[in-house]
């Protein structure tokens, strides 16, 4: 790994207040086995439940909410748009994923690069011959990265989590919803209407969306030029965005295109939430198999 930029530390202030929460429903297809709780006993994705994971998490999203405007996101996605940082490997990548827990998440605390490999295992099961797939699975979550002091080491609340446009209304749909109030977006009538400044059908790639990790990863794996195919990169841009692929929200701003890789991104969720647990895949044995889709896909070395 060559580090090329050091970034200044990024101070947050992270206060934590208990309150409960609203909860999304299940839509799932038919034939895959949902396990029925999460590492901690609970139903998956449930913000409520009196879990050790709880208020961490609850804390982590009032803080991303508050902060997550739409010129925050402009300033990050230009910032680190420039790819000036680092460059590595895919492979080095998820290695460095092995330091983070993601706060955000109620049904995992183990190293994010065990939930790569469980993505893209239980993939590979079940769509033998999808082989894009199962790198989507690997690389989807490649943007935690943002995490490590190579990259300024940002807070977790503008790495992880739900996503979400910014620049219109936020629905109600989205975890933890109330605390958007203190956004200052949520009271500018710019911003706080169903379109805001966006219309009907624009696309989702006009769309200013949450920054994080998805966002992230899309830019640096479209900008190093991969040849993955276009639901691969749209699964790694929306793949937090439950309030669409889940809730069903903000489906007026979608165009054709979007509408066609959202089938995609649907199968692909069921394997990234439901393969979250305690069983560890032995990286030595799968390691070739994910090297040769590496090199298949992506350059030696990217710019990150
Ligand atoms: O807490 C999780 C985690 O941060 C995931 O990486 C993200 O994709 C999910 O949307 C979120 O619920
Ligand atoms: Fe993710
Ligand atoms: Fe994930």
């Amino acid at each position: 790994m060559t580090i090329l930029v050091d970034d200044p530390a990024f101070g947050v202030e992270i206060e934590e207040k208990k309150v409960a929460c609203e909860e999304s429903e299940l839509v799932l297809d038919a034939g895959f086995a949902v396990p029925d709780s999460n590492a901690f006993g609970h139903t998956f994705r449930d913000y409520d439940a009196e879990s050790e994971r709880r208020d961490l998490v609850e804390g982590f999203y009032r803080v991303n909410h508050i902060n997550q405007t739409y010129d925050f996101v402009k300033r990050m996605r230009e910032e680190y748009g420039k790819l000036n940082r680092v460059e590595m490997s895919i492979w080095e990548c998820c290695e460095l994923l092995n330091e983070f827990v993601d706060e955000s998440d109620p049904d995992l605390d183990e190293p994010q690069t065990e939930h790569l490999l469980q993505t893209a295992e239980a993939i590979r099961k079940d769509y033998p011959n999808e082989d894009w797939l199962h790198l989507t699975g690997l690389i989807h979550d490649l943007g935690k990265v943002l995490l490590h002091p190579a990259f300024g080491e940002l807070p977790q609340w503008a790495v992880v989590g739900d996503t979400y446009p910014v620049g219109c209304a936020f629905d109600g749909s989205i975890v933890h919803h109330k605390y958007f109030k203190e956004n200052p977006d949520y009271n500018n009538p710019a911003y706080n209407t169903k379109y805001g400044v966006y219309s009907e059908g624009c696309g989702l790639d006009n769309v200013l969306m949450s920054f994080g990790h998805d966002d992230y990863m899309y830019l640096v794996a479209k900008d190093n030029k991969t040849t993955l195919p276009s639901a691969g990169l749209f699964i790694m841009r929306y793949h937090s965005f439950y309030a669409l692929h889940r809730a069903g929200a903000y489906r007026h701003l979608m165009n054709e295109e979007d509408v066609e890789n959202l089938k995609w991104l649907k199968t692909f969720n069921k394997y990234d939430l439901y393969s979250k647990s305690k069983v560890r895949i032995d990286v030595e044995e799968v390691k070739p198999y994910y090297l040769s889709l590496i090199e298949k896909y992506f350059p030696a070395k990217l710019r990150w």
